[in-house]
């Protein structure tokens, strides 16, 4: 079934860039938190303080959205919700099934954040008989047997993956087959899809790691200062060039705006 990794272009069909997409979602969470707040203006320097993007950058996202703003008012924060939420296709459900109820599993279905969001868990899917039947956050588990027609049945076109890595593949390919064609994937393993289906991973270890790393790095820096001498010399930066259109790249890591930094150590 997995025929490959799927490509997509750094550019989506409507025009707007990977990357600004990556960024909707930090806007409209501060967005969110300031209509919740009956603030009805916001600056782009607010704004972009709040998402934590640089604002030169937010005005840029914005325009592939076709606002901008009003000089000396900034920007109608009910109004932008309602952009930002169309554009990401939030202001329609979105049924989605968790499959694996394990303790991941099931802490992603009592999580309120996805219903507020317009994700509905529409089904809770495990491979264990004893699980089947037994509410989970409200919601009766369903046997992996039944996967195809819940699939079917819901319209289900998102699938979350919270089972051991050594079966999310066939997990991943039994969701495809029935017909979801975006994947969030818990398990920590890569997975093949055909073109036309996105995966998205997430791997909090890949996270701890990268702050392990930065934690070493400002321990050898303090080292440094109270020694009384100089940090040893950086070596020169190396400037890694864009992928080309059309890769998905995999060796720049994401900054908190969505940008692969163009400068990397050595
Ligand atoms: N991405 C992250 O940051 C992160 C964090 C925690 C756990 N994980 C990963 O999430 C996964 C689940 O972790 P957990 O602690 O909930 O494990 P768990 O053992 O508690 O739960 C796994 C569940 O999957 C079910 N299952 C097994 N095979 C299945 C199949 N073929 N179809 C449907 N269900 C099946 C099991 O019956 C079980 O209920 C693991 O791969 C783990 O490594 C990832």
């Amino acid at each position: 079934m997995a025929t490959g990794r799927t490509h997509r272009p750094a550019t989506r069909s409507r025009g707007i860039p990977e990357a600004t997409v990556a960024r909707l979602p930090l806007y409209l969470r501060a967005l969110t938190a300031l209509s919740e707040r009956s603030v009805p203006t916001v600056s782009s320097e607010e704004l972009a303080a709040a998402a934590g993007v640089n604002s030169a950058k937010l005005r840029k996202d914005f325009s592939y959205l076709g606002s901008y703003g009003t000089r000396g008012v900034g920007y109608d924060v009910e109004y932008l919700v309602y952009q930002i939420s169309r554009e990401l296709g939030l202001t329609q459900d979105w049924p989605v099934v968790i499959v694996g109820i394990g303790n991941l599993g099931a802490a992603l279905a009592g999580y309120g954040g996805f219903a507020s969001r317009g994700f509905r868990v529409a089904a809770l899917i495990d491979a264990d008989p004893a699980m089947t039947g037994k509410p989970v956050a409200g919601i009766p588990v369903q046997h992996s047997d039944d996967l195809e027609k819940i699939i079917s049945e819901d319209g289900v076109s998102i699938g979350v993956i919270a089972t051991p890595a050594g079966v999310a593949q066939q997990v991943c390919d039994r969701l495809v087959a029935a017909g979801v064609t975006s994947i969030l994937n818990f398990a920590p393993t890569v997975l093949s899809v055909p073109d036309g289906v996105d995966v998205r991973k997430v791997d909090l270890s890949i996270e701890l790691q990268i702050l392990a790393f930065h934690e070493q790095r400002k321990a050898g820096e303090e080292t440094s200062a109270e020694e009384g001498h100089d940090a040893v010399a950086e070596p020169e930066p190396v400037v890694v060039p864009p992928a080309p259109r059309g890769t998905t790249g995999t060796t720049g890591r994401k900054g908190p705006d969505g940008d692969v930094p163009a400068v990397m150590p050595a």
